[in-house]
């Protein structure tokens, strides 16, 4: 039998949190509760306060009003953040000087490293600097620095934004891993992929508030649909940002890349018309067919790795 939410370990509480930037209200009275074991996809439209709440969740960044309470060691909350810079230092040098922040005596920390640089297939790349690595490479260095304290909860910020699928579905299948061994994760996203394949509840953020928050049984039936116009005035996607159903907009060579929840997507269709859009191409996203073979290895927990 599923447990009940009374059963279940809270981690994080948030209380009619709000928090303001110079006067501006960014997210406004919002409550949210994360509980053990659970992984939570959060989406919205650019400048919804998805960022801002991840923020607040992982203490790096203070409510305006409202209460944070939390109930796992702070110490053990991993934070992606949505950019890893190019460092001039080598993934080795990084993570032991990130692992001595944290504490960890150096014996394991090596073991710990070795562990990591093994799973996230690093090994080659160890002692190189990391000015010259590609997004993917950063992005499993990104990870690696939050995992590295073996945390109760991570937080990522668009871990697949901008890589290229390869590299997105292996970080798919780490993120799968993850959860199999039973790690708590909160990820802002729009891949459907990533949403279907490992979030076990949505939260959609829209204006600095939770406009749904639904287990993911029900998301799974929603697919994405991927919207290319052309538009005939520049205010327009700033507008289409706070459409219910749109997961992100992107703008290139002209072409407005507009990704909808395909419930959404006959309304957003009309509004695109209405505002005189061109419409380039209508594609609804197909995964079905995608297997997955993720090894499940203890990335999280080691073997007998210990503080
Ligand atoms: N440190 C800050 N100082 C001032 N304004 C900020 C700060 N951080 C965020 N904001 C503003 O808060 C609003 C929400 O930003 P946030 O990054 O949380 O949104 P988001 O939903 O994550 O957007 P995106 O999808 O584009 O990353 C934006 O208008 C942003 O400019």
């Amino acid at each position: 039998m599923e447990p009940t939410i009374a059963t279940r370990n809270l981690i994080i509480r948030l209380d009619q949190i709000s928090k303001s930037f110079s006067g501006k209200l960014v997210l406004n009275r919002l409550d949210l509760s994360i509980f053990e074991n659970e992984i939570i996809a959060i989406i919205g439209p650019n400048g919804s306060g998805k960022s801002t709440l991840l923020r607040i969740i992982s203490g790096l960044s203070t409510v305006s009003t409202g209460i944070r309470e939390i109930c796992t060691d702070t110490k053990r909350i991993g934070y992606v953040p949505d950019r890893f810079p190019k460092l001039r230092f080598t993934p080795l040098e990084y993570l032991h000087d990130m692992g001595r922040i944290h504490g960890i005596v150096p014996d394991k920390l090596a073991q710990r490293i070795n562990e990591l640089l093994s799973v996230f297939h690093l090994e080659e790349s160890a002692n190189r600097r990391m000015v010259g690595f590609s997004k993917g490479m950063l992005q499993k260095v990104n990870i690696m620095q939050a995992i590295l304290n073996q945390p109760n909860l991570l937080l990522l910020d668009e871990p697949l934004s901008g890589l290229d699928q390869d590299s997105q579905q292996e970080l798919i299948f780490l993120l799968q891993s993850f959860k199999n061994q039973g790690l708590t994760m909160v990820m802002i996203c729009h891949e459907p992929l990533l949403i279907r394949t490992v979030a076990d509840r949505v939260v959609s953020i829209n204006q600095g508030n939770i406009v749904s928050d639904q287990s993911s049984r029900i998301n799974q039936s929603v697919d994405s649909v991927i919207i290319k116009v052309r538009l005939h005035h520049s205010l327009f996607p700033d507008e289409l940002n706070n459409h219910p159903g749109i997961l992100k907009v992107q703008i290139h060579d002209g072409i407005t890349t507009v990704h909808v929840d395909s419930h959404h997507s006959d309304s957003i269709l009309r509004k695109l018309l209405q505002e005189d859009a061109s419409i380039v191409s209508v594609n609804h996203t197909e995964y079905e067919n995608e297997v997955f073979h993720f090894r499940d290895s203890s990335i999280l927990y080691g073997e007998d790795v210990e503080q």
